[in-house]
């Protein structure tokens, strides 16, 4: 595994937090989890944060917690609504790899009971389906690698990202190898 850092992303309830800290522990990596460096940050929980001071507030908030990354050789778990910034996303581009880990709707329903405590960033009338139509190609969009976790528990989730990175890695490598045996 090289130094740079592999980043979490996904709906809310695909395993973000659950599975960073498997997978930093599998790969001898640090783990932070963005939400929790915002809770910290704001002395409160994000349910509070976006009761208080609104939706708006809270993306900049999280906006402003992206740009302050500074970390290597460290699994990052973000929330789901980091793809709503596009300097965020810049942001945590440029630290590694973003893993997009997919799961399906029921599913996500199924693995969310507290949708009202949650902090979720969700307009007014917007159903969670909707955020998933909503939300599900920017991930796509910005992803490195895809990782499908149907049926999967959490301990193979993490072995089928470690496996994943792998092979891409190697992928580059040759990639590299041959532009190098080319020119
Ligand atoms: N692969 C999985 N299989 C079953 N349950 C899972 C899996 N990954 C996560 N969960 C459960 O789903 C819920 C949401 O997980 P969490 O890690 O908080 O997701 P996220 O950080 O992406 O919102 C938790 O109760 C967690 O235990
Ligand atoms: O998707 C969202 O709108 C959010 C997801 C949460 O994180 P998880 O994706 O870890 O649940 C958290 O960042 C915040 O409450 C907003
Ligand atoms: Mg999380």
């Amino acid at each position: 595994m090289s130094s740079e850092n592999l980043i979490l992303i996904g709906m809310p309830g695909a395993g973000k937090s659950t599975v960073g800290v498997i997978l930093a522990k599998r790969l001898g990596y640090h783990f932070i989890d963005t939400d929790l460096l915002i809770q910290a940050q704001e002395g409160c929980r994000l349910q509070d944060i976006i009761d208080r001071q609104g939706l708006e507030r809270f993306r900049q908030i999280e906006e402003q917690v992206l740009l302050g990354l500074e970390t290597q050789r460290t699994v990052i778990a973000t929330g789901g609504s980091v793809i709503y910034s596009r300097p965020g996303i810049e942001a945590i581009k440029r630290c590694g790899r973003l893993v997009y880990l997919q799961v399906g709707l029921a599913e996500l329903q199924s693995r969310i009971s507290d949708m009202g405590e949650r902090g979720l960033v969700m307009g007014a009338g917007q159903s969670f389906s909707d955020l998933y139509a909503e939300r599900t190609p920017l991930y796509a969009e910005h992803a490195d690698v895809f990782v499908d976790c149907t049926g999967l528990n959490t301990e193979q989730v993490a072995a089928r990202i470690e496996k994943q990175v792998l092979v891409g890695q190697i992928d580059r490598w040759v990639d590299m190898m041959t532009e190098k045996k080319n020119d």
